[in-house]
Protein backbone atom coordinates (compact mmCIF):
# COMPACT_ATOMS: atom_id res chain seq x y z
CA UNK A 1 0.00 0.00 0.00
CA UNK A 2 2.36 2.60 0.72
CA UNK A 3 4.36 1.89 -2.34
CA UNK A 4 1.49 2.73 -4.38
CA UNK A 5 0.72 6.33 -1.85
CA UNK A 6 4.17 6.94 -2.38
CA UNK A 7 4.28 6.54 -6.86
CA UNK A 8 4.01 9.45 -8.53
CA UNK A 9 1.17 11.32 -9.04
CA UNK A 10 1.26 13.03 -12.60
CA UNK A 11 -0.71 14.22 -15.51
CA UNK A 12 -3.07 12.33 -17.58
CA UNK A 13 -2.43 9.07 -19.92
CA UNK A 14 -5.81 6.97 -21.33
CA UNK A 15 -6.04 3.05 -20.99
CA UNK A 16 -4.64 1.80 -24.19
CA UNK A 17 -2.34 4.37 -25.66
CA UNK A 18 1.11 4.53 -25.43
CA UNK A 19 1.99 7.83 -23.57
CA UNK A 20 4.70 10.01 -25.56
CA UNK A 21 7.94 10.08 -24.30
CA UNK A 22 7.85 13.67 -24.18
CA UNK A 23 5.29 13.95 -20.75
CA UNK A 24 5.67 12.10 -17.70
CA UNK A 25 3.17 9.52 -17.56
CA UNK A 26 0.96 7.98 -14.50
CA UNK A 27 2.06 5.00 -12.80
CA UNK A 28 0.74 2.53 -15.29
CA UNK A 29 -0.29 -1.05 -14.18
CA UNK A 30 -0.16 -3.60 -17.34
CA UNK A 31 -2.99 -6.19 -17.21
CA UNK A 32 -2.95 -9.24 -19.10
CA UNK A 33 -5.92 -11.09 -20.81
CA UNK A 34 -6.63 -13.37 -23.09
CA UNK A 35 -7.83 -12.14 -26.75
CA UNK A 36 -11.31 -13.66 -26.63
CA UNK A 37 -14.36 -11.30 -26.17
CA UNK A 38 -15.41 -12.54 -22.82
CA UNK A 39 -11.85 -12.17 -21.62
CA UNK A 40 -11.69 -8.47 -22.87
CA UNK A 41 -15.14 -7.70 -21.44
CA UNK A 42 -13.87 -9.32 -17.85
CA UNK A 43 -10.90 -7.01 -18.28
CA UNK A 44 -12.64 -4.46 -18.49
CA UNK A 45 -14.86 -4.97 -15.65
CA UNK A 46 -11.31 -5.59 -13.42
CA UNK A 47 -10.13 -2.57 -14.91
CA UNK A 48 -13.08 -0.15 -14.72
CA UNK A 49 -12.98 -1.37 -10.72
CA UNK A 50 -9.26 -0.38 -10.28
CA UNK A 51 -9.64 2.78 -12.17
CA UNK A 52 -12.52 3.70 -9.42
CA UNK A 53 -10.51 2.88 -7.03
CA UNK A 54 -7.67 3.97 -7.79
CA UNK A 55 -8.21 6.97 -10.02
CA UNK A 56 -4.68 8.44 -9.78
CA UNK A 57 -2.59 5.05 -11.58
CA UNK A 58 -3.30 4.00 -15.65
CA UNK A 59 -3.74 0.67 -16.29
CA UNK A 60 -3.06 -0.84 -20.03
CA UNK A 61 -4.66 -4.04 -21.28
CA UNK A 62 -2.59 -6.70 -23.25
CA UNK A 63 -4.71 -9.08 -24.84
CA UNK A 64 -3.14 -12.22 -26.29
CA UNK A 65 -3.83 -15.60 -27.71
CA UNK A 66 -2.55 -18.11 -26.10
CA UNK A 67 -1.69 -21.60 -27.37
CA UNK A 68 -4.84 -23.05 -26.57
CA UNK A 69 -6.75 -20.43 -28.70
CA UNK A 70 -3.94 -20.76 -31.56
CA UNK A 71 -4.92 -24.41 -31.60
CA UNK A 72 -8.64 -24.72 -31.71
CA UNK A 73 -8.80 -26.87 -35.12
CA UNK A 74 -6.87 -29.68 -33.02
CA UNK A 75 -9.01 -31.98 -30.25
CA UNK A 76 -9.39 -30.78 -26.98
CA UNK A 77 -8.20 -34.36 -25.36
CA UNK A 78 -4.63 -33.60 -26.84
CA UNK A 79 -4.69 -30.68 -24.58
CA UNK A 80 -4.80 -32.21 -20.82
CA UNK A 81 -3.49 -28.94 -19.28
CA UNK A 82 -4.96 -25.83 -17.80
CA UNK A 83 -1.84 -23.81 -18.66
CA UNK A 84 -1.36 -24.16 -22.44
CA UNK A 85 -4.44 -21.49 -22.18
CA UNK A 86 -2.13 -19.35 -19.45
CA UNK A 87 1.53 -20.16 -19.96
CA UNK A 88 2.61 -17.48 -22.11
CA UNK A 89 0.77 -14.70 -19.98
CA UNK A 90 2.23 -16.49 -17.05
CA UNK A 91 5.82 -15.50 -18.84
CA UNK A 92 5.26 -12.18 -19.41
CA UNK A 93 4.31 -11.58 -15.64
CA UNK A 94 7.14 -13.56 -14.48
CA UNK A 95 9.26 -11.31 -16.33
CA UNK A 96 7.34 -7.61 -15.20
CA UNK A 97 6.18 -7.04 -18.45
CA UNK A 98 2.46 -7.30 -16.93
CA UNK A 99 1.70 -6.41 -13.57
CA UNK A 100 -1.62 -8.66 -13.28
CA UNK A 101 -3.31 -11.50 -15.06
CA UNK A 102 -7.53 -11.48 -15.16
CA UNK A 103 -8.96 -14.96 -15.54
CA UNK A 104 -12.07 -16.25 -15.70
CA UNK A 105 -11.41 -18.24 -12.56
CA UNK A 106 -12.28 -22.05 -13.62
CA UNK A 107 -10.20 -21.35 -16.39
CA UNK A 108 -7.26 -21.20 -13.79
CA UNK A 109 -5.02 -24.02 -13.24
CA UNK A 110 -5.48 -25.26 -9.15
CA UNK A 111 -0.97 -25.74 -9.44
CA UNK A 112 0.46 -22.65 -10.17
CA UNK A 113 4.33 -21.45 -11.37
CA UNK A 114 5.90 -20.92 -7.80
CA UNK A 115 6.59 -17.59 -8.03
CA UNK A 116 2.96 -16.69 -8.87
CA UNK A 117 -0.69 -16.99 -6.95
CA UNK A 118 -4.44 -15.92 -6.93
CA UNK A 119 -3.63 -12.91 -5.73
CA UNK A 120 -7.11 -11.24 -5.84
CA UNK A 121 -10.69 -12.89 -6.54
CA UNK A 122 -13.49 -10.31 -7.28
CA UNK A 123 -17.58 -10.73 -6.49
CA UNK A 124 -18.55 -13.68 -8.08
CA UNK A 125 -21.56 -12.98 -10.36
CA UNK A 126 -24.34 -15.85 -11.00
CA UNK A 127 -22.37 -19.15 -10.96
CA UNK A 128 -24.94 -21.49 -12.66
CA UNK A 129 -25.10 -23.07 -15.84
CA UNK A 130 -27.51 -21.77 -18.43
CA UNK A 131 -29.83 -24.12 -20.31
CA UNK A 132 -30.11 -21.95 -24.11
CA UNK A 133 -33.00 -22.98 -26.39
CA UNK A 134 -32.88 -23.05 -30.09
CA UNK A 135 -35.20 -19.69 -30.95
CA UNK A 136 -37.49 -22.40 -33.11
CA UNK A 137 -38.53 -24.35 -30.15
CA UNK A 138 -38.19 -22.12 -27.60
CA UNK A 139 -42.07 -21.69 -27.33
CA UNK A 140 -42.51 -25.41 -27.06
CA UNK A 141 -39.73 -26.34 -24.81
CA UNK A 142 -38.87 -24.95 -21.50
CA UNK A 143 -36.24 -27.37 -19.98
CA UNK A 144 -34.53 -30.12 -20.62
CA UNK A 145 -37.43 -32.74 -19.18
CA UNK A 146 -39.44 -31.56 -22.18
CA UNK A 147 -37.40 -32.18 -24.99
CA UNK A 148 -38.00 -35.31 -26.99
CA UNK A 149 -36.16 -38.22 -26.32
CA UNK A 150 -32.97 -38.56 -28.93
CA UNK A 151 -32.68 -34.72 -28.74
CA UNK A 152 -28.99 -33.32 -28.71
CA UNK A 153 -27.72 -30.99 -25.84
CA UNK A 154 -24.30 -29.48 -27.55
CA UNK A 155 -21.78 -28.83 -24.85
CA UNK A 156 -17.79 -29.85 -25.04
CA UNK A 157 -17.39 -30.44 -20.90
CA UNK A 158 -17.17 -33.77 -19.31
CA UNK A 159 -19.00 -32.15 -16.15
CA UNK A 160 -21.78 -30.91 -17.87
CA UNK A 161 -22.50 -34.17 -20.11
CA UNK A 162 -21.64 -36.79 -17.13
CA UNK A 163 -24.29 -34.38 -14.69
CA UNK A 164 -26.76 -34.39 -17.31
CA UNK A 165 -26.35 -37.52 -18.49
CA UNK A 166 -27.46 -38.91 -15.21
CA UNK A 167 -30.88 -37.07 -14.78
CA UNK A 168 -31.79 -36.87 -18.35
CA UNK A 169 -30.65 -40.21 -19.95
CA UNK A 170 -33.05 -39.79 -22.99
CA UNK A 171 -30.93 -36.86 -24.67
CA UNK A 172 -27.86 -37.23 -26.73
CA UNK A 173 -24.90 -35.28 -26.38
CA UNK A 174 -22.86 -33.58 -29.07
CA UNK A 175 -19.49 -31.39 -28.75
CA UNK A 176 -19.70 -27.74 -29.11
CA UNK A 177 -16.66 -25.85 -29.44
CA UNK A 178 -15.40 -22.01 -30.49
CA UNK A 179 -16.26 -18.79 -27.91
CA UNK A 180 -19.44 -18.21 -26.74
CA UNK A 181 -21.22 -16.18 -30.06
CA UNK A 182 -20.29 -18.99 -32.31
CA UNK A 183 -21.84 -21.56 -30.24
CA UNK A 184 -25.08 -19.44 -29.93
CA UNK A 185 -24.79 -19.33 -34.10
CA UNK A 186 -24.05 -22.81 -34.38
CA UNK A 187 -27.67 -23.98 -32.04
CA UNK A 188 -29.34 -21.20 -34.08
CA UNK A 189 -28.42 -22.36 -37.61
CA UNK A 190 -31.45 -24.38 -38.61
CA UNK A 191 -29.31 -26.99 -40.03
CA UNK A 192 -27.50 -27.63 -36.75
CA UNK A 193 -28.67 -30.76 -34.95
CA UNK A 194 -28.36 -29.09 -31.59
CA UNK A 195 -31.76 -28.16 -29.76
CA UNK A 196 -30.39 -26.40 -26.87
CA UNK A 197 -26.97 -25.47 -25.55
CA UNK A 198 -25.54 -25.17 -22.38
CA UNK A 199 -23.48 -22.39 -21.28
CA UNK A 200 -22.09 -20.45 -18.01
CA UNK A 201 -24.97 -17.76 -16.71
CA UNK A 202 -22.30 -15.12 -16.22
CA UNK A 203 -20.25 -15.69 -19.46
CA UNK A 204 -23.57 -14.89 -21.27
CA UNK A 205 -24.61 -11.96 -18.84
CA UNK A 206 -21.06 -10.34 -19.55
CA UNK A 207 -21.28 -9.87 -23.21
CA UNK A 208 -24.89 -8.91 -22.90
CA UNK A 209 -26.71 -12.01 -23.90
CA UNK A 210 -28.41 -12.83 -20.88
CA UNK A 211 -31.77 -12.69 -22.59
CA UNK A 212 -30.93 -16.17 -24.36
CA UNK A 213 -30.92 -18.18 -20.94
CA UNK A 214 -33.80 -20.52 -21.26
CA UNK A 215 -33.33 -21.98 -17.97
CA UNK A 216 -31.17 -21.74 -15.04
CA UNK A 217 -29.59 -25.17 -13.97
CA UNK A 218 -28.68 -26.31 -10.14
CA UNK A 219 -28.15 -28.86 -8.35
CA UNK A 220 -32.14 -28.43 -7.33
CA UNK A 221 -32.75 -27.62 -10.91
CA UNK A 222 -31.45 -30.46 -13.10
CA UNK A 223 -29.24 -32.36 -10.73
CA UNK A 224 -26.49 -29.50 -12.31
CA UNK A 225 -23.85 -28.70 -10.57
CA UNK A 226 -21.19 -25.66 -11.21
CA UNK A 227 -17.38 -26.29 -12.14
CA UNK A 228 -15.10 -25.10 -9.55
CA UNK A 229 -14.41 -21.07 -9.52
CA UNK A 230 -17.24 -20.49 -12.39
CA UNK A 231 -18.67 -17.12 -12.50
CA UNK A 232 -15.78 -15.41 -10.64
CA UNK A 233 -12.78 -13.67 -11.76
CA UNK A 234 -9.58 -14.50 -10.70
CA UNK A 235 -6.48 -12.14 -11.24
CA UNK A 236 -2.77 -13.81 -10.81
CA UNK A 237 0.37 -11.92 -9.62
CA UNK A 238 4.04 -12.37 -8.50
CA UNK A 239 3.64 -13.33 -4.75
CA UNK A 240 6.38 -10.70 -4.34
CA UNK A 241 4.90 -7.97 -6.07
CA UNK A 242 3.45 -5.95 -2.64
CA UNK A 243 2.41 -2.90 -4.81
CA UNK A 244 -0.05 -4.57 -6.99
CA UNK A 245 -1.06 -6.92 -3.92
CA UNK A 246 -2.08 -3.35 -2.39
CA UNK A 247 -3.69 -2.25 -5.49
CA UNK A 248 -6.27 -5.38 -5.53
CA UNK A 249 -6.79 -4.89 -1.77
CA UNK A 250 -9.11 -2.97 -3.01
CA UNK A 251 -11.20 -4.60 -5.58
CA UNK A 252 -11.29 -8.00 -3.77
CA UNK A 253 -14.27 -9.99 -2.19
CA UNK A 254 -13.88 -11.95 0.61
CA UNK A 255 -16.35 -14.06 0.80
CA UNK A 256 -15.91 -14.90 -2.75
CA UNK A 257 -12.14 -15.87 -1.87
CA UNK A 258 -13.11 -18.00 0.53
CA UNK A 259 -15.44 -19.90 -1.78
CA UNK A 260 -12.69 -19.98 -4.37
CA UNK A 261 -10.22 -21.49 -2.00
CA UNK A 262 -12.43 -23.91 -0.96
CA UNK A 263 -13.47 -24.83 -4.58
CA UNK A 264 -10.14 -24.96 -5.86
CA UNK A 265 -8.43 -26.97 -2.90
CA UNK A 266 -11.13 -29.39 -3.48
CA UNK A 267 -10.21 -29.58 -7.02
CA UNK A 268 -6.47 -29.66 -6.45
CA UNK A 269 -6.86 -32.59 -3.99
CA UNK A 270 -8.72 -34.51 -6.33
CA UNK A 271 -7.60 -33.75 -9.70
CA UNK A 272 -3.92 -34.83 -9.80
CA UNK A 273 -3.52 -33.11 -12.77
CA UNK A 274 -6.00 -33.56 -14.94
CA UNK A 275 -9.48 -32.76 -15.66
CA UNK A 276 -12.52 -34.63 -14.14
CA UNK A 277 -15.99 -34.23 -13.58
CA UNK A 278 -16.34 -32.27 -10.46
CA UNK A 279 -18.97 -30.42 -9.81
CA UNK A 280 -19.65 -28.15 -6.78
CA UNK A 281 -21.92 -25.39 -5.22
CA UNK A 282 -20.29 -23.06 -2.24
CA UNK A 283 -22.78 -20.99 -0.30
CA UNK A 284 -22.93 -18.84 2.89
CA UNK A 285 -25.58 -19.66 5.36
CA UNK A 286 -27.91 -16.87 6.70
CA UNK A 287 -28.51 -16.39 10.58
CA UNK A 288 -31.13 -18.91 10.33
CA UNK A 289 -29.55 -21.98 9.29
CA UNK A 290 -29.85 -25.35 10.67
CA UNK A 291 -26.93 -27.25 12.82
CA UNK A 292 -23.72 -28.03 11.70
CA UNK A 293 -23.59 -30.97 10.10
CA UNK A 294 -21.65 -33.42 7.62
CA UNK A 295 -24.21 -35.77 5.77
CA UNK A 296 -24.61 -37.21 2.48
CA UNK A 297 -26.84 -35.65 0.40
CA UNK A 298 -30.23 -36.50 0.58
CA UNK A 299 -29.92 -37.31 4.69
CA UNK A 300 -31.35 -34.11 6.41
CA UNK A 301 -29.54 -31.23 5.38
CA UNK A 302 -32.46 -29.48 3.25
CA UNK A 303 -31.22 -27.72 -0.04
CA UNK A 304 -31.28 -24.11 -0.96
CA UNK A 305 -33.73 -23.80 -3.78
CA UNK A 306 -32.47 -21.20 -5.53
CA UNK A 307 -29.17 -19.09 -5.82
CA UNK A 308 -29.51 -15.32 -4.37
CA UNK A 309 -28.96 -14.27 -7.98
CA UNK A 310 -25.29 -12.31 -8.14
CA UNK A 311 -24.05 -13.50 -4.40
CA UNK A 312 -24.66 -17.18 -4.39
CA UNK A 313 -26.05 -17.20 -0.71
CA UNK A 314 -27.94 -20.29 0.52
CA UNK A 315 -31.39 -19.14 1.31
CA UNK A 316 -31.73 -21.51 4.48
CA UNK A 317 -34.13 -19.25 6.76
CA UNK A 318 -38.17 -20.32 6.44
CA UNK A 319 -39.95 -17.39 5.36
CA UNK A 320 -36.39 -16.21 3.62
CA UNK A 321 -37.95 -12.54 4.00
CA UNK A 322 -34.33 -11.37 5.82
CA UNK A 323 -32.24 -9.50 2.78
CA UNK A 324 -30.00 -12.87 2.36
CA UNK A 325 -28.06 -9.93 0.29
CA UNK A 326 -26.64 -8.63 2.78
CA UNK A 327 -22.78 -9.81 4.37
CA UNK A 328 -24.51 -8.42 7.66
CA UNK A 329 -27.03 -11.37 7.57
CA UNK A 330 -24.80 -14.48 6.37
CA UNK A 331 -22.67 -16.61 9.00
CA UNK A 332 -19.09 -17.57 8.94
CA UNK A 333 -20.08 -21.19 7.97
CA UNK A 334 -19.93 -22.13 4.64
CA UNK A 335 -22.17 -24.80 2.76
CA UNK A 336 -20.28 -27.06 0.16
CA UNK A 337 -22.37 -29.82 -2.10
CA UNK A 338 -19.91 -31.60 -4.17
CA UNK A 339 -20.27 -34.50 -6.53
CA UNK A 340 -17.66 -36.67 -8.92
CA UNK A 341 -19.50 -37.97 -11.36
CA UNK A 342 -18.49 -40.80 -13.72
CA UNK A 343 -18.44 -39.92 -17.60
CA UNK A 344 -21.44 -42.03 -18.07
CA UNK A 345 -23.67 -40.90 -15.29
CA UNK A 346 -23.99 -44.10 -13.62
CA UNK A 347 -21.70 -43.66 -10.62
CA UNK A 348 -21.58 -40.50 -8.69
CA UNK A 349 -19.80 -39.75 -5.38
CA UNK A 350 -22.08 -36.85 -3.67
CA UNK A 351 -21.48 -34.24 -0.36
CA UNK A 352 -23.43 -32.30 0.94
CA UNK A 353 -21.17 -30.40 3.91
CA UNK A 354 -21.26 -27.38 6.25
CA UNK A 355 -17.81 -25.57 7.93
CA UNK A 356 -17.03 -22.78 9.52
CA UNK A 357 -14.47 -20.89 7.48
CA UNK A 358 -13.20 -17.77 8.61
CA UNK A 359 -9.58 -17.91 7.15
CA UNK A 360 -7.44 -19.01 3.54
CA UNK A 361 -6.74 -21.75 5.65
CA UNK A 362 -9.77 -22.94 6.78
CA UNK A 363 -10.77 -22.92 2.85
CA UNK A 364 -8.11 -24.96 1.95
CA UNK A 365 -8.99 -27.50 4.77
CA UNK A 366 -12.69 -27.55 3.92
CA UNK A 367 -12.10 -28.25 0.24
CA UNK A 368 -9.14 -31.16 1.33
CA UNK A 369 -11.86 -32.59 3.96
CA UNK A 370 -14.33 -32.85 1.79
CA UNK A 371 -12.07 -34.43 -1.39
CA UNK A 372 -11.22 -37.15 1.37
CA UNK A 373 -14.88 -37.76 2.05
CA UNK A 374 -15.79 -37.96 -1.64
CA UNK A 375 -12.60 -40.58 -1.84
CA UNK A 376 -14.14 -42.45 0.77
CA UNK A 377 -17.43 -42.54 -1.03
CA UNK A 378 -15.46 -43.72 -4.51
CA UNK A 379 -14.49 -40.70 -6.07
CA UNK A 380 -10.78 -42.28 -6.14
CA UNK A 381 -12.66 -45.28 -8.09
CA UNK A 382 -14.23 -43.26 -10.61
CA UNK A 383 -11.79 -40.92 -11.26
CA UNK A 384 -9.18 -43.84 -11.73
CA UNK A 385 -12.17 -44.90 -14.44
CA UNK A 386 -11.87 -42.20 -15.98
CA UNK A 387 -8.36 -41.72 -16.32
CA UNK A 388 -7.86 -44.96 -17.68
CA UNK A 389 -10.19 -43.83 -20.17
CA UNK A 390 -8.15 -41.13 -21.15
CA UNK A 391 -10.80 -39.31 -23.01
CA UNK A 392 -10.11 -35.87 -21.34
CA UNK A 393 -12.07 -32.90 -22.90
CA UNK A 394 -11.69 -30.53 -20.21
CA UNK A 395 -13.82 -27.65 -18.93
CA UNK A 396 -11.63 -25.52 -20.64
CA UNK A 397 -13.11 -24.04 -24.02
CA UNK A 398 -12.55 -21.07 -26.49
CA UNK A 399 -14.51 -18.73 -24.19
N1 LIG B 1 -15.51 -23.00 -20.67
C1 LIG B 1 -14.99 -21.73 -20.91
C2 LIG B 1 -15.48 -20.66 -20.01
N2 LIG B 1 -14.68 -20.14 -19.06
C3 LIG B 1 -15.37 -19.17 -18.39
C4 LIG B 1 -16.62 -19.06 -18.96
C5 LIG B 1 -17.62 -18.05 -18.57
C6 LIG B 1 -18.17 -18.03 -17.22
C7 LIG B 1 -17.36 -18.05 -16.00
O1 LIG B 1 -16.80 -17.02 -15.56
O2 LIG B 1 -17.29 -19.10 -15.40
C8 LIG B 1 -16.72 -20.00 -19.99
C9 LIG B 1 -17.85 -20.25 -20.89
C10 LIG B 1 -18.77 -21.37 -20.52
O3 LIG B 1 -18.37 -22.29 -19.81
O4 LIG B 1 -19.92 -21.35 -20.97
Amino acid sequence: MAGLQDAPLVTASTTETSVPASTTAKQTFHVGTRKSLLARVQADQVVRDLKAAWPDYAFEIHAMSTTGDNNQATALHKFNEKALWTQELEVLLQGGELDLIVHSLKDMPTQLPIDLHLGCVTKREDPRDALVMKPTLVDKYKGLADLPEGSVVGTSSLRRIALLKRRYPHLKYADVRGNLGTRLAKLDSPESEYSAIILAVAGLERLGMGTRITAFLSKSNGGMLYAVGQGALGIETRKDDTRTAGLLAKIGCERTTLQALAERSLMRTLEGGCSVPIGVETEWISRKSGPLATQEVGVGIKPADEYHKLTGIAETSAGGTDAAGEDGDLTDEMIMRSIVVSLDGQEAAELETRRFVRSKEDADEFGWEVAKQLVGQGADRILKGISLDRGIIHEQGNA
